[in-house]
């Protein structure tokens, strides 16, 4: 396989790139708010109109007029996106001056902005149900009518086995066709209920009707990149810092990320990548950033495999844009060559302008080239498409780990590049499968021709490291950078930030964000935590139809996210732990206070008989105990009971009927009938 050092035209890309992200309205190109967003299809304004072409042109009229409207607004946000994604890509090359609070997400949203305004009041007048009408709308429906209404003749061979002449009145109006399709059959007129084909009963519309709170939901979700990270300056400094080696052609040195969970680490890796990426392309340096969630791909075999099929399929793009540009030049020696008879036909009849113009362009095209004559370049491509064929990309299983890797050695070392490789949750891959891929990629550079790699371990346990061997141990932690916990003020900031994006204006009280980022403090400073319960705020005062967001929202949403995260936790448990923690419930809902473990027990016995399951020690249970305390699932203390020795005397920490449906939604559990019996006998053993 050749060795292609790559001469594509960057610049050009990255001019179409960055042409393409000034005229994209959305802010990363794609908006999956917008995407994902249902009321995207505009339904308010559709309701009306559905079985009538006429009408659906009308109306079409009206509701274009508005979007255009709507799209003109849109498009002055446009501008600030633009603005904003071209000045990030100046941090690498040291222009920090742009303006990260132009947040591209505070343009478009047109899911929102369908039902606002004058489309607004279109969907509510005319989709829910016949009394919806609008005055204007019936007077230009029946103007209409008079024209549009015509009698076709149908034969219809009815179930009775009678052919029947059936006189089927169709009626183009717009009003007709939302009231009824009337069958005349032999004189008898059946109506058909038009309502129920052509419109929809009005089951959105109420929901549409509110104003709604959120601009733009999707900058509230996990899945959303945010362009700016307040609070990680110093971080993400460090890491450009490192990494602006890739860029001089040198290797950075590997670096580790240590931080508790929504601490941003994976965030802020991302963004400093994407500068990096863009930087690269800017200054035609090869430099390429492969991210793996080990989390996900979490053995030897598919980490490699996924980062060998990913740098092969780069390679292929790198080999077909360097063939089509040796075509470009095999065809210019072949234009600039004088002898005629090999031009090809086209040429020959070419306008003379045309022919005067490519012998202009280029008098000696391999002038400066690598290639003597037409056939060298053709060898050259041969010898690329060769290459290309040879790729093979990996299966996710099946091939022996020897040649996964030295698939994924001959695609990375196929062309001069440095090449970042992003492990997040590497802990995950070294819990599973040891730290054999590590030691593999630190040590791979000093067998590489052409290409460097760099490793970048993205963590939340801090102790991982220990279980590695000394030299994986030594070679990866090359740099370490620390996230800590954001603090209340911190969240604060995250938030407003990116409520500004996330909210129309006013669409907060002022203790909203301060409760959110209190919230979240107490959690360990989780960001992820802090903007769920913001999010989650929005949705349940958009659910209540309230017209902004309130205290009350952000503390039911506490709870909400409290109790879905019992509801997992809870479902989620072992057989035996759940026959323990349904023993408690039973005893609290018989009025026990500070159960003991004994009384435990002696339920948990019966229960495990009624549903055949084995029935461990009180020892044991007591550790079960000890385990549903530490998921906060109950309170556990330890008492001493005089000369009687010590006990454990517990309680309940989570909504005692919510726990016990989860339960009862296990089929063995399930599986009991009555279980009062039970607790009456408590204190028979
Ligand atoms: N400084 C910040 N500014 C804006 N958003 C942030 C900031 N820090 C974190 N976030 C947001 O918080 C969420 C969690 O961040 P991220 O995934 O980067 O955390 P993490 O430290 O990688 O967590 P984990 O270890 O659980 O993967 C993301 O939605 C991210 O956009």
């Amino acid at each position: 396989m050749g060795t292609e050092h790559t001469t594509s035209e960057h610049e050009s890309e990255t001019t179409d790139a960055e042409t393409s992200r000034r005229n994209d309205p959305s802010p990363d190109g794609t908006d999956p708010a917008n995407a994902a967003d249902p009321a995207s299809d505009d339904p308010g304004s559709d309701g009306a109109d559905a079985g009538s072409n006429d009408a659906t042109s009308v109306d079409a009229v009206v509701e274009s007029d508005a979007r255009e409207s709507d799209d003109a607004e849109t498009t002055g946000g446009t501008g600030t996106t633009g603005g904003t994604k071209e000045s990030r890509s100046g941090m690498m090359d040291n222009d920090r001056d742009h303006d990260q609070s132009a947040d591209p997400g505070t343009k478009a949203s047109p899911p929102e902005t369908v039902p606002s305004g004058s489309n607004r009041s279109e969907a509510n007048s005319s989709s829910t149900g016949s009394a919806r009408t609008t005055a204007d709308a019936e007077t230009t429906d029946a103007e209409t009518t008079a024209d549009a209404e015509t009698t076709t003749d149908v034969d219809a061979d009815l179930d009775t086995g009678v052919d029947a002449d059936v006189d089927v009145a169709v009626d183009h109006s717009p009003s007709r066709d939302r009231s009824s399709t009337d069958v005349d059959l032999d004189g008898v007129v059946f109506q058909g209920d038009a309502d129920d084909e052509d419109e929809s009963q009005g089951l959105f519309d109420d929901l549409l009707s509110g104003e709604p709170i959120f601009e733009n939901k999707e900058v509230l979700r996990p899945s959303y990149t945010p362009h700016e990270l307040p609070h990680r300056t110093d971080q993400i400094n460090r890491m450009a810092t490192i990494l602006v080696s890739a860029l001089r052609g040198d290797t950075p040195s590997n670096i580790l990320i240590y931080g508790k969970t929504g601490t941003g680490k994976t965030a802020s890796a991302k963004f400093v990548s994407n500068e990096l990426e863009s930087t690269s392309k800017k200054y035609d340096v090869p430099c390429e950033v492969e991210y793996i969630n080990c989390e996900v791909t979490d053995t030897q075999y598919r980490v490699l495999a996924q980062l060998a099929n990913k740098f092969i399929q780069q390679n292929q793009e790198v080999i077909a844009d360097r063939i089509d540009e040796l075509e470009t030049l095999r065809s210019r020696v072949e234009d600039a060559s004088p002898e005629v008879e090999n031009a090809p036909p086209e040429v020959e009849n070419a306008p003379p302008e045309v022919e005067n113009a490519s012998h202009e362009v280029d008098d000696a095209p391999l002038t400066n080239t690598p290639f003597d004559d037409p056939d060298a370049i053709d060898a050259r491509i041969e010898e690329l498409r060769d290459d290309a064929e040879t790729m093979e990309e990996v299966p996710m299983t099946g091939w022996p780990t020897d040649r996964v890797y030295s698939t994924f050695f001959d695609a990375v070392d196929y062309h001069e590049r440095v090449a970042v490789i992003m492990l997040d949750e590497i802990d995950k891959l070294v819990e599973k499968s040891g730290d054999d891929t590590l030691y593999n990629l630190s040590r791979m550079n000093s067998e590489l021709d052409n290409s460097r790699i760099s490793i970048m371990g993205i963590s939340n346990d801090l102790k991982f490291t220990d279980f590695l061997d000394p030299r994986v141990k030594s070679s990866l932690g090359e740099e370490e950078i620390v996230f800590p916990p954001y603090d209340a003020n911190q969240l604060r900031d995250i938030l407003q930030h990116r409520a500004d994006v996330a909210f129309k204006p006013d669409a907060l009280t002022e203790d909203v964000i301060p409760l959110c980022a209190a919230f979240a403090a107490q959690e360990h400073g989780d960001a992820r935590r802090a903007l769920d319960l913001l999010r989650t705020a929005g949705e349940l005062a958009e659910r209540s139809q309230a017209e902004v967001i309130g205290e009350e929202h952000v503390r039911q949403a506490q709870d909400k996210i409290e109790l879905d995260r019992v509801v997992e936790v809870v479902r989620t448990l072992p057989t035996q732990s759940k026959i323990v923690l349904f023993s408690i419930i039973l005893l609290e809902q018989n009025g026990v206070h500070n159960i003991n473990t004994g009384e435990v027990f002696n339920i948990y016995k019966r229960l495990c008989e009624e549903i055949d399951a084995d029935v461990l020690t009180q020892r044991r249970v007591t550790d079960l105990i000890s385990e549903l305390d530490m998921l906060g699932i109950v309170n556990a203390v330890v008492v001493s009971k005089g000369r009687y020795g010590r006990t454990k005397e517990m309680s309940l920490s989570v909504p005692i009927d919510e726990t016990e449906a989860v339960l009862l939604s296990d089929s063995r559990l399930g599986d009991i009938e009555n279980a009062q019996p039970f607790v009456q006998a408590r204190f028979d053993n």
